[in-house]
């Protein structure tokens, strides 16, 4: 029998970078490794590179083709000779918000951002970030050249022959997350570069979805590469009434379209896909860390947390609101979080749990509604990122969400996209090749409709009337 071909795909995320080699026919992952990122939100991109190297340690050997996935937005500012001349701001760095708040009114409103790029910029968008790194660290700004994202950096930093700016690629999903590109028009709008920065910046090329962009110092094919929420559409292979649900890092919502969209309420996200098409998309900046941080809060490890959120007989009225490091959807900034509820019944390690999944979740129901809204069909939703392990995230989300959950085996599906792409840019077939998506058995719903309606109700209920508390800088 025939040596399969091998194809790498990359997810250098929020935290941790992890590498899957697979077999560039079937998809079959045939090794796999992980190397963790530092935490914060202003991360040198050297220490992405040092993750790389640990998390693809040999496992690239007969590897014909490579593709990144990155976090998106991250703001990477490179002076003339390739160099990095600022910590990269990610995505979830809200030092930006009076910036968008600036930048948002200046062109004219929501409106004018969503007809002009197709998104309206929140804190996380990196044309933001712009106009925060021009005022608060100007000699950084005054160095640099080019401004490019995670993945953009990560596969220059791949190419054998690169040399200091010149031959930078992007992708069309990437760019549709910096607020200066147009998913409609397939164009840059450098005067928003401009009016961000005061000055204009160097651009990545945008590379077509199946393009070799370059090659490694190993003699593998580079693909474009895109952004993580893109290339796990990819890894899952979305077909029309499917709405991905991953709850990493982040918390995001989203499916693939035809059609470009533009919501001037600035809810959905108007992406673009790694394949020529739409990524419209709802982000929230609380997601698996709410588990984790209120498991920490309760003394538990994640497996006891989930197990008391499951057997809790509800949270009783008990709201939490994750904000836990501001949020983006709503657009809250500077919001922190908020127990509302307590009462000595209430007031239990469980029912703390089950609070803190229930509010996750309701973020995420707003986010998928959020897409219903811009005439997206909702038929099923799958579930993935960390946060999807949980039993309780499982058992709670149908009734939440309102939709049939299904559960895709467990794996790095943002690195599988990524693989993906490789195997199609090195195959240079017209379509990526057709990868089976395993799925796995969700734990039973245990909520019905109606406790659902009532959980969402009360948290909307506590979400509207905190909102001029939440929304002032006063309280972080
Ligand atoms: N069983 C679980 N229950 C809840 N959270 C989990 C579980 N397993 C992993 N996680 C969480 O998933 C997160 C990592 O998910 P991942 O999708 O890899 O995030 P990212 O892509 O942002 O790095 C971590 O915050 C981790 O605590
Ligand atoms: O900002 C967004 C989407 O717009 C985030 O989804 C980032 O792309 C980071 O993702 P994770 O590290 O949570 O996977």
């Amino acid at each position: 029998m025939s040596q399969p071909r091998l194809v790498a795909g990359v997810d250098c995320s929020t935290q941790a970078t992890k590498v899957v080699v697979c077999d560039a026919e079937t998809g079959a992952v045939l090794r796999e490794g992980r190397a963790p990122h530092p935490d914060g939100t202003q991360v040198d991109p050297a220490e992405w590179w040092k993750a790389w190297e640990i998390a693809s340690d040999g496992l690239l050997d007969g590897v014909e083709a490579i593709s990144i996935g990155g976090q998106q937005h991250g703001m990477v500012l490179l002076d003339e000779a390739g160099e990095v001349v600022h910590p990269a701001v990610l995505w979830n760095d809200t030092a930006s918000a009076d910036a968008t708040v600036e930048l948002v009114s200046e062109l004219g409103g929501p409106g004018a951002w969503a007809d002009a790029v197709g998104s309206v910029p929140v804190p996380s968008f990196t044309v933001t970030k712009l106009r925060w790194v021009s005022g608060a660290a100007p000699d950084a700004a005054a160095r640099a050249a080019a401004v490019v994202l995670p993945h953009d950096w990560m596969t220059h930093r791949l190419a054998a022959d690169r040399s200091g700016i010149s031959g930078i690629t992007t992708d069309r999903g990437d760019a549709s997350g910096t607020g200066w590109w147009s998913p409609a028009t397939n164009t840059y709008r450098p005067d928003l570069v401009e009016r961000a920065f005061g000055r204009s910046l160097e651009l990545p090329r945008v590379a077509g979805p199946a393009e070799i962009v370059g090659q490694t110092a190993g003699g593998a094919a580079l693909a474009a590469g895109t952004g993580d929420n893109m290339a796990a559409a990819l890894g899952l292979d979305l077909q029309p009434g499917d709405v991905a649900v991953s709850l990493g890092t982040s918390g995001t919502a989203f499916a693939r379209s035809d059609s470009p969209t533009a919501d001037p309420t600035g809810l959905v996200a108007g992406f673009a896909d790694a394949t020529g098409g739409y990524l419209p998309l709802v982000c929230t900046l609380n997601a698996a860390r709410v588990m984790s941080a209120t498991a920490q809060l309760l003394g538990m490890e994640l497996a006891e947390f989930d197990e008391a959120a499951l057997a809790s007989s509800g949270s009783q009225g008990l709201v939490l609101l994750p904000f836990l490091d501001g949020e983006r959807t709503p657009d809250l900034p500077h919001s922190t979080g908020l127990v509302y509820g307590l009462t000595r019944a209430t007031m239990q390690p469980a029912t703390m749990a089950r609070a803190a999944v229930e509010g996750l979740l309701c973020g995420l129901a707003d986010a998928v509604d959020a897409l219903r809204a811009q005439g997206l069909p909702v038929h099923r939703v799958l579930l993935l990122g960390g946060g999807a392990r949980s039993r309780a995230v499982q058992a709670l989300a149908p009734a939440l969400l309102g939709a049939e959950v299904i559960l895709p085996e467990p794996a790095e599906y943002v690195a599988l996209g990524a693989a993906r792409q490789a195997a199609w840019a090195l195959t240079g077939t017209d379509t990526p090749p057709t990868w089976q998506v395993p799925v796995g058995k969700p734990e039973p719903s245990t909520m019905t409709d109606a406790e659902a309606a009532k959980v969402r109700s009360l948290y909307s209920h506590v979400l509207t009337n905190t909102q001029p508390v939440l929304s002032t800088p006063y309280n972080r």
